[in-house]
């Protein structure tokens, strides 16, 4: 099976196969022809200047050496330089680029500026002048194009790792306490090897070309060695007399760039998973079967409807203030949350909420500060350095995007379980049966399998529940959610939202709902805060939303644009609460759908990709 997958994959990868063909045959010939051919290729002999003939199928050369035999045999030395030239500037740049990417900001623009400047250079000029400087020689000349090569790897990683670090599965890995470098290795080289290799493919070929050059102006390889360079070299002054003799070296030049430009590009498309075309879910992986009944908990914690007191609150913040640079984006906000409670963030787009919630988790990006008179978790103090792992195992967070969530280039189960495995200690067999529970206990079907497949495997709601059991690993005090059902599909959103409530009234986790969905905050939330520019200007209950009994004008325009009742019935009016809906539910009670007995339903039908 393993076999037959390995040869479709390659079948449906023409450049994988073609340029593996091609670098393939050059291996071949740079092995066998120094052994075979040496002696036509390097003896001398009086058949000088022989046009091309049965003998000697390109001529031979002034010394009446073969000139098929002398390209083929120079393929070894100039596959050699080109290949330790590309793997010397990869090494060395992808390193620079990785560490300028961990560096502190202004030491990081710094040397982003000088990588700039230095790639601006031509890589050919840059290395003429350091074999120059290093004098004519084999290795002298696979320096200087290595150095040469150089500040393209590091200016790649160094921004292509930019784009990665603000994925939410780096920051959960930041959440987590995950170390820099293990980041580094782990989450974002991995997600950047497909440009890289394509780079490293381009690198080799831009290598081959200008060791061939340096050796062509008589700064490379030195008699009586030879590459292709020194053979164009040598073919020089017979140029028009004996065309033949240029055809061998610059035939082998432009076939070798060609094979390993194919080679980068199917191996990129190789390595990125969302391109390896996995084999289609079985038929009938549907959500179909719903977990064995969770025995019901009494909600015994404290859940006030009002934003609770400072006593007996689990999170406290106290004038919170959040700045970038000189730009307030978060003014003066006050809330707490107790132990069983979840309050809602709403507001438009902007306000501030991913801010707050950023805040709390202490995952505020470069450049912005927070300050309060008091941010903490219980006795844990969110505003000074508080211990990586109790922050890791108290709070728990459940991204906006099910996909961004996790990494696409490992496997779900290597993901789920890394908490347990690396944080708690836990044994990976039993991590991975402990994670199987949680997955079915959140509506996930067939866990065992998800946990072998790759993000990009599952469809959005189930990466989210998926996402929900992750946060609920270590069992957090604190579940922040930021908007969390914003990406999926209004069926699922009400399955999802379900997931919370039943989480909540399970373990008593305190939650910190975001939404710019006023109807779905007021459905869930028992305290809801109203953010406008970064100020709370309404404080409100799920209970009045519903209602619609809330007084702030802007609270009556945000629910004045929820969108009326979408569609009809179930699930869907669950979601969207309306004054249409409100109607239907006069006393201000949760509609059924989203009741303790529905979080144990199985979902609707949703499957895999
Ligand atoms: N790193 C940053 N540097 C400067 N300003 C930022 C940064 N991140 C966010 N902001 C600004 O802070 C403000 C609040 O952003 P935030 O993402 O918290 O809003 P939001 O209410 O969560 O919006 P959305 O619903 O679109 O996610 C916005 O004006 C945004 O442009």
């Amino acid at each position: 099976m393993a076999t037959e997958a390995t040869v479709r994959r390659w079948h449906r990868n023409p450049s994988l196969l073609s340029g593996a063909v091609i670098l393939g045959l050059l291996l071949v010939v740079a092995l066998i022809a120094p052994p075979l051919l040496s002696g036509s290729a390097e003896t001398l002999t009086d058949n000088a200047r022989l046009g091309p003939g049965a003998g000697h199928l390109l001529g031979t050369d002034a010394f009446g050496r073969d000139v098929l035999a002398r390209a083929l045999v120079a393929t070894r030395l100039t596959l050699l330089m080109a290949a330790a030239a590309t793997a010397a500037s990869f090494v060395v740049g992808v390193a620079i680029g990785a560490l300028v990417h961990l560096a502190p900001g202004w030491l990081r623009e710094t040397c982003l500026r000088l990588i700039d400047s230095a790639v601006a250079f031509p890589s050919l000029v840059l290395a003429l002048v350091i074999a120059a400087v290093l004098g004519p020689g084999t290795v002298s000349a696979i320096v200087a194009i290595a150095v040469a090569g150089v500040p393209g790897f590091a200016r790649l990683t160094a921004n292509l790792a930019a784009t990665v670090a603000d994925k939410d599965y780096v920051l959960t890995a930041r959440l987590l306490g995950v170390p820099g470098l293990r980041i580094l290795g782990r989450h974002v080289l991995p997600n950047i090897s497909g440009p890289l290799l394509v780079l490293l493919s381009s690198s080799f070929t831009l290598s081959l070309l200008d060791i061939s050059s340096l050796s062509f102006v008589g700064l490379g390889v030195q008699n009586p060695q030879y590459d292709w360079g020194r053979l164009l070299n040598e073919a020089l002054p017979s140029i028009f007399a004996q065309p033949s003799v240029v055809l061998a070296p610059s035939i082998m030049l432009i076939v070798t760039g060609v094979g390993a430009m194919l080679l980068g590009d199917g191996v990129a498309s190789l390595v990125d998973p969302r391109t390896r075309g996995t084999a289609p879910a079985p038929a009938g992986t549907a959500d179909a079967a719903g977990p064995a009944d969770p025995a019901q908990k009494p909600r015994t914690l404290h859940a006030s409807g009002d934003a609770g007191t400072e006593q007996d609150s689990l999170l406290t913040v106290a004038g919170l203030t959040v700045r970038a640079g000189d730009r307030t984006l978060v003014d003066d906000v006050s809330f707490t949350i107790g132990a069983g409670q979840i309050v809602g963030l709403v507001g438009e787009s902007g306000s501030g909420k991913s801010t707050i919630a950023m805040a709390v988790a202490g995952l505020l990006p470069e450049g912005v500060r927070a300050n309060a008179s008091r941010l903490a978790l219980g006795d844990l103090d969110l505003l000074g350095t508080p211990p990586e792992r109790r922050l890791a195992t108290e709070i728990g967070i459940v991204y906006q995007d099910p996909i961004g969530t996790f990494n696409p280039a490992l496997r779900l189960g290597t993901q789920l379980t890394e908490v347990a495995r690396v944080h708690q200690g836990t044994p990976r067999r039993r991590a991975a049966q402990d994670m199987v529970r949680a997955l079915a206990d959140i509506h996930v079907t067939e866990p065992d399998r998800r946990l072998r497949q790759h993000p990009h495997e599952l469809s959005g709601g189930m990466l989210q529940r998926a996402s929900i059991a992750s946060a609920m690993t270590t069992n957090p005090r604190l579940l922040i959610a930021d908007e969390p059902t914003t990406a999926l599909d209004v069926t699922v959103q009400a399955e999802v939202l379900r997931q919370f409530r039943r989480i909540n009234r399970e373990h008593g986790t305190a939650m910190l709902f975001i939404s710019h969905d006023i109807g779905v905050v007021g459905v869930l939330c028992d305290t809801v805060l109203v953010l406008h520019g970064g100020r709370v200007v309404d404080r409100t209950t799920g209970g009045d939303l519903r209602r619609g009994t809330v007084t702030h004008p802007y609270t009556r325009a945000l629910l004045a644009a929820t969108p009326a009742a979408v569609e009809a019935g179930g699930t869907l009016s669950a979601v969207r609460w309306t004054a249409d809906a409100q109607a239907a539910q006069p006393n201000g009670t949760p509609p059924d759908d989203l009741s303790d007995k529905a979080a144990d339903r199985p979902p609707a039908a949703e499957g895999s990709r």
